[in-house]
């Protein structure tokens, strides 16, 4: 039986004003993508963000289990293991692509320093490299000296996925990735992000409000809200017989649109 990636018990990150995310468990395995729904303040990005150890958590623990099986507990883990993780383990694709970019530097530098954080030096390879992640983010190669600023939207939450996945990792971790985004191209996105999650077997935890999203994504789905897991299970599941009134709401509202 594989380990899980990740396994979430009793974590609580509270405000102290009522608000946070409470007592929330549960496991993740490799290559599962697993989504986080819940409407606007039920503290979906702030799970999120405890989960990666952006936020220190009141309570609980996340222990996660590296690629040569050795297990970490996130939630008391030194700064600057807590950073080697991340850039060798995980990814983090924020909502607003500028807090995931370096709107100054080139879309290469973009995608290539992850890889230089890691200790490549080669300029040709990484030069490579980079553009071959460009392409495969649907991005043509000739961009690679554009300044991410000079892209529409849709291309600078596509350069993230690129400069996230560039460097292999085993956990992703994405905070609405498509909220600012049209519909078209927020499809195009989700498709794409399938395809490459898919085929390099990445665990992902999507934060979104949107159960269609999770439908389209994830076979697992965490209902929250006012901070508290409210449903969990098979998104399938969820979609088909949501048992909770708050997830029952969700699912009827998709099905209207
Ligand atoms: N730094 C903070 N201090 C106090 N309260 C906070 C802080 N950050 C968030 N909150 C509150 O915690 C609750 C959960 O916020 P969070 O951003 O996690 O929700 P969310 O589900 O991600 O919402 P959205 O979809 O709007 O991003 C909200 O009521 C918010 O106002």
């Amino acid at each position: 039986m594989m380990a899980p990636i990740l396994t979430v018990s009793g974590l609580s990150k509270d405000y102290g004003n009522g608000q946070g995310c409470f007592d929330v468990n549960f496991e993740l395995y490799p290559g599962e993508v697993l989504c986080i729904v819940g409407e606007s303040g039920s503290g979906k990005s702030t799970l999120l963000s405890t989960l990666a150890g952006r936020l220190v958590a009141d309570a609980g623990s996340v222990r996660f289990t590296d690629r040569d099986g050795a297990q970490h507990e996130l939630t008391c883990l030194p700064e600057a293991e807590r950073r080697r993780l991340a850039r060798s383990e995980w990814g983090f694709v924020t909502q607003h692509a500028r807090d995931g970019l370096r709107m100054g530097v080139s879309a290469g530098a973009n995608v290539s320093e992850r890889l230089m954080a890691l200790g490549q030096r080669h300029y040709g390879r990484l030069r490579q490299t980079a553009g071959d992640w460009l392409e495969k983010v649907e991005i043509d190669r000739a961009r690679l000296d554009d300044k991410p600023s000079a892209f529409s939207g849709g291309m600078q939450q596509r350069l993230q996925i690129a400069r996230n996945l560039v460097t292999q990792p085993r956990l992703v971790f994405m905070d609405e990735p498509t909220g600012g985004l049209d519909v078209s191209v927020q499809a195009r996105f989700l498709d794409l992000t399938r395809r490459l999650v898919r085929d390099a077997g990445i665990a992902v935890i999507m934060v979104t409000h949107d159960l269609g999203v999770a439908r389209l994504l994830a076979q697992r789905t965490l209902v929250m809200q006012k901070g508290r897991v409210v449903e969990a299970g098979l998104t399938d599941q969820i979609l088909d017989d949501p048992q909770h009134p708050y997830s029952q709401l969700l699912v009827s509202s998709i099905l209207q649109a």
